[in-house]
This record gives structure tokens, C-alpha cells and sequence, in this order.
């Protein structure tokens, strides 16, 4: 059983995903596949350096994650470029992973944790989404804590990605994770069984 995971940026996808994770299911992050492809010496970082100049560089070589960020979040033609140049290899890895996973352990459950699933129109890949939800104003007070950002940085961030409550409307399934995580956690638990999965 495969299923997709999406929210918001902060909206809490890696805390749920962990909790799926310790309740047995197995996991696709597609955060640590963009990662992966960006590695020194990898054609997609160096297409970025073409695009961007070396200035997203560290002195090691490897990417200057906080300078890339300010560029993109703030430029929509910069992100767009971006994303044409890092999405068709993070996309083709996902659907790799996902499905080796898929035949190495049929019966266990999936989650595939992917920022910009709607966005990407990768929501066909998936029969069911679960869509973790915050309001707009806790996700922009974790962001900011999260990342030390201004107000004004992390709504650049927020309005880079589809809204959250147009996110929560197209879900099959919605964590709310605006309690504290007992409460999370609780709901995760109630999915778990509502799937036949324990
Ligand atoms: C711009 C980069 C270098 C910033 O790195 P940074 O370490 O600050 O953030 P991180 O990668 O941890 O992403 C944090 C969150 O930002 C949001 N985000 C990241 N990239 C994008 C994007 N292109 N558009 C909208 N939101 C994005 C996601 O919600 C993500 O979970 C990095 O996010 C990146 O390489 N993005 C392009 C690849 C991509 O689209 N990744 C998103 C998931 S596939
Ligand atoms: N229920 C909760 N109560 C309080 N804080 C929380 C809760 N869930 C998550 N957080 C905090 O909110 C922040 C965002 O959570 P998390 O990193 O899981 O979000 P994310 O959706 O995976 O983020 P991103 O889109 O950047 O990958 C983190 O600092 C996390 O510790």
C-alpha cells in the first residue's frame, strides 16, 4: 500500500512521517532525494551553477543551501527555473523508490512525503493523499521559529506553494497538527486502524 504525504512548508510532515515510520511503515522524503541530487559533482548541482553562478557554492564545493534559498524564495522565475532543473530527476527517483519498496514488503504500509505533490501534479501517482494541516498562522510562527526568518521571509516561503486550506480540501485523509503531538500522535493511531493496518 502506497500512500502520499503532503502539507505545507512547517506544516509538520516530518514529524509525521516519523510517527508512520515507528508504527512500521516505511518512508520516501522527497526533501532528502532534492538533497541527494544536488551533491557536489552531480549534473544537477552543476546545471545550477550555470544558471545561478558559483556564488551558490560553499568553498567545499558543496551547496550553499541558505543562498539558493534567498535567490528562489523571493523570484518566482529563479524558483521556476529551479524546479525545471532539479524536478524531473527528484520525480524520477521518488516513483524508483517507491515502487522497489512497494515490491520488497507488499503488505507494509508506504508514505511517501512529498513538499509540492500537488504542485508538481504528482497527486495522480497516488489512490489516497493525507495532507497534513496547520492554520496559515502557526505554520508561519513554527517556520519562523524553525528558521530564525522575518515575518516577510517566511511568507515569501508560504507563497511559494499552493495554499494550505486548498491543500486540506483535495486530501483523502487530514492530520491536524496544531495540538501537541500526544494529539498528533492520536491521530496517526486512528488512521493506522482505519486502514486495517494493525
Ligand atoms: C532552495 C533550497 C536550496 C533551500 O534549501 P533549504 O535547506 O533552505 O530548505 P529545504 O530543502 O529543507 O526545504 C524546506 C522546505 O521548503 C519548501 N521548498 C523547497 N523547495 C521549494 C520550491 N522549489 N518551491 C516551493 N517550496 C519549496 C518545501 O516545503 C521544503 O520542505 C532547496 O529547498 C532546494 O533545492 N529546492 C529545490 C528542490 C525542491 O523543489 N525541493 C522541494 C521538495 S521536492
Ligand atoms: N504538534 C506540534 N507541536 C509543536 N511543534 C510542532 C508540532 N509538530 C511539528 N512541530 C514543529 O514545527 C516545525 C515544523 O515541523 P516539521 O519539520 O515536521 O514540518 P515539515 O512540514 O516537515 O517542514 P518542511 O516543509 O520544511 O519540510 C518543527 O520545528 C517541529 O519541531
Amino acid at each position: 500500500m502506497i500512500m502520499g504525504l503532503t502539507g505545507g512548508i512547517a506544516s509538520g510532515k516530518s514529524t509525521v512521517s516519523a510517527i508512520f515510520v515507528d508504527k512500521g511503515a516505511r518512508l520516501v522524503d522527497a526533501d532528502v532525494i532534492a538533497r541527494e541530487v544536488m551533491l557536489p559533482e552531480s549534473p544537477v548541482l552543476a546545471a545550477a551553477v550555470q544558471e545561478f553562478g558559483e556564488e551558490i557554492l560553499q568553498p567545499d564545493g558543496t551547496l550553499n543551501r541558505a543562498r539558493l534559498g534567498a535567490i528562489v524564495f523571493h523570484d518566482p522565475d529563479a524558483r521556476q527555473k529551479l524546479n525545471e532543473l532539479t524536478h524531473p530527476a527528484i520525480r524520477r527517483e521518488i516513483k524508483n523508490r517507491m515502487y522497489a519498496l512497494e515490491q520488497e514488503v507488499p503488505q507494509q504500509l508506504v508514505i511517501v512525503d512529498i513538499p509540492l505533490l500537488y504542485e508538481s501534479r504528482l497527486d495522480n501517482l497516488f489512490q489516497e493523499i493525507i495532507v497534513v494541516y496547520v492554520p496559515r498562522e502557526l505554520q508561519l510562527d513554527r517556520l519562523m521559529e524553525r528558521n530564525t526568518l522575518t515575518m516577510e521571509q517566511a511568507e515569501g516561503r508560504l507563497s511559494a506553494q499552493m495554499d494550505i486550506e486548498q491543500k486540506r480540501s483535495k486530501a483523502t485523509y487530514v492530520i491536524d497538527n496544531s495540538g501537541n503531538l500526544d494529539n498528533t500522535r492520536q491521530q496517526v493511531a486512528a488512521l493506522w486502524d482505519r486502514l486495517g493496518l494493525s
